[in-house]
């Protein structure tokens, strides 16, 4: 058996994969009512509408429904994931929690297995990340996400856990690497959909993709990460993914932005909160990270994005 706590999309497309090949998944949510609806529905009409709940996914909204030890996984937004704690971090002692999350927390520029182990020392961290639409899972179509866990035995143990027909696992111990992937292409991603949304054209958006990649091997690299895990799933996969795709709210927001168009606030933009963080991080570590800060300046109200363009071609000349 195995919890999820989170239902959105990707947490629900995780419980209804792993629940379809037999295991029992109990998924928590702090919305009584969502619970409720779900459990009478037998699908998540609010985020994956359709996709109906195999009968080994059973829903709670009580937190301490989930038996001692099992694994949990947690499927909140990265900027949220210490309130969760902060309130349930009890109910989650003493078992392995996989981060299902992707960034950097803003406050404290950590990522999601370094907070986890901040605030539940006894719980062993591990993170899924990687190309993956919450759909695609949920609809059984063929993907496959690293899982990183630095206790080689239990990342082998989870990956046999987690592994599903459809749903293939990479396994590493590289908990740095593949969370920087994951957290890093969400803001290259912003920077891709801005220049496809102002008309800027495909090879500019190439050009982001993997400027944007030397940008987060640079950040990565110098904080740990192996470089092999930056290019694989979790990193250049997920790069791939979410900088090509409408299906990624990330580029949709990069695309409104380059349009000029408003954007949903309550939709989940990872990368907006992360880039900020990195930014900040880069600027402390002396990391040169000029897309990255293209993308800050956007978000803080920089509209003339000509201007933007034009700094980053006018940079000095040098080596690739
Ligand atoms: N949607 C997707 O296709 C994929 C999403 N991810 C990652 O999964 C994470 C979650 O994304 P989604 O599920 O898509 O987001 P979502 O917006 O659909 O759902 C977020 C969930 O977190 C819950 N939540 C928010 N704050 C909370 C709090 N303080 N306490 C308890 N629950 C709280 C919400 O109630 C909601 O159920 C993100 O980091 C995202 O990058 C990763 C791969 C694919
Ligand atoms: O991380 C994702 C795919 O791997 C989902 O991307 P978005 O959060 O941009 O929708």
């Amino acid at each position: 058996m195995i919890a999820v706590c989170g239902s959105g999309a990707f947490g629900t497309a995780l419980a209804i994969s792993i629940a379809a090949k037999g295991t029992k998944v109990l998924m928590w949510s702090r919305d009584a009512e969502h619970v409720a609806e779900m459990a009478t529905a037998r699908e998540n009409t609010r985020r994956l509408p359709g996709l109906p709940f195999p009968d080994t996914l059973q829903v709670t909204a009580d937190i301490n429904d989930i038996p001692v030890g099992i694994p949990v996984l947690l499927s909140i937004p990265m900027q949220k994931l210490r309130d969760m704690i902060g309130a349930h971090g009890a109910a989650l002692e003493s078992r392995p929690l996989v981060a299902c999350c992707k960034g950097v927390e803003l406050t404290s520029g950590l990522g999601p297995t370094s907070l986890l182990s901040e605030l539940i020392p006894s719980a062993t961290p591990a993170i899924l990340t990687g190309p993956s639409f919450a759909a695609d899972i949920a609809r059984g179509l063929p993907t496959a996400v690293t899982l990183a866990c630095a206790d080689a035995d239990l990342c082998k143990d989870l990956q046999e856990q987690l592994t599903t027909p459809t749903l293939r696992l990479y396994r590493t111990t590289d908990t740095t690497g593949a969370e920087l992937g994951g957290a890093l292409k969400n803001v290259i991603a912003i920077a891709a959909g801005t220049v496809m949304g102002a008309g800027l054209g495909e090879s500019a958006r190439a050009a982001i993709m993997t400027r944007g990649y030397a940008e987060m091997q640079r950040m990565a690299l110098a904080l740990g990460a192996r470089p092999e895990t930056l290019a694989g799933l979790s990193g250049f996969g997920d790069l791939t993914l979410t900088c090509t795709s409408a299906q990624s709210r990330n580029y949709s927001f990069g695309l409104s932005l380059g349009r000029g168009e408003g954007f949903d606030g309550s939709i989940t933009v990872e990368g907006a909160a992360t880039a900020r963080a990195v930014l900040k991080r880069a600027s402390d570590m002396q990391i040169d990270m000029p897309i990255t800060s293209a993308v800050v300046a956007l978000l803080e109200g920089h509209h003339d994005l000509r201007d933007l363009m034009d700094r980053l071609l006018s940079r000095p000349l040098k080596e690739e």
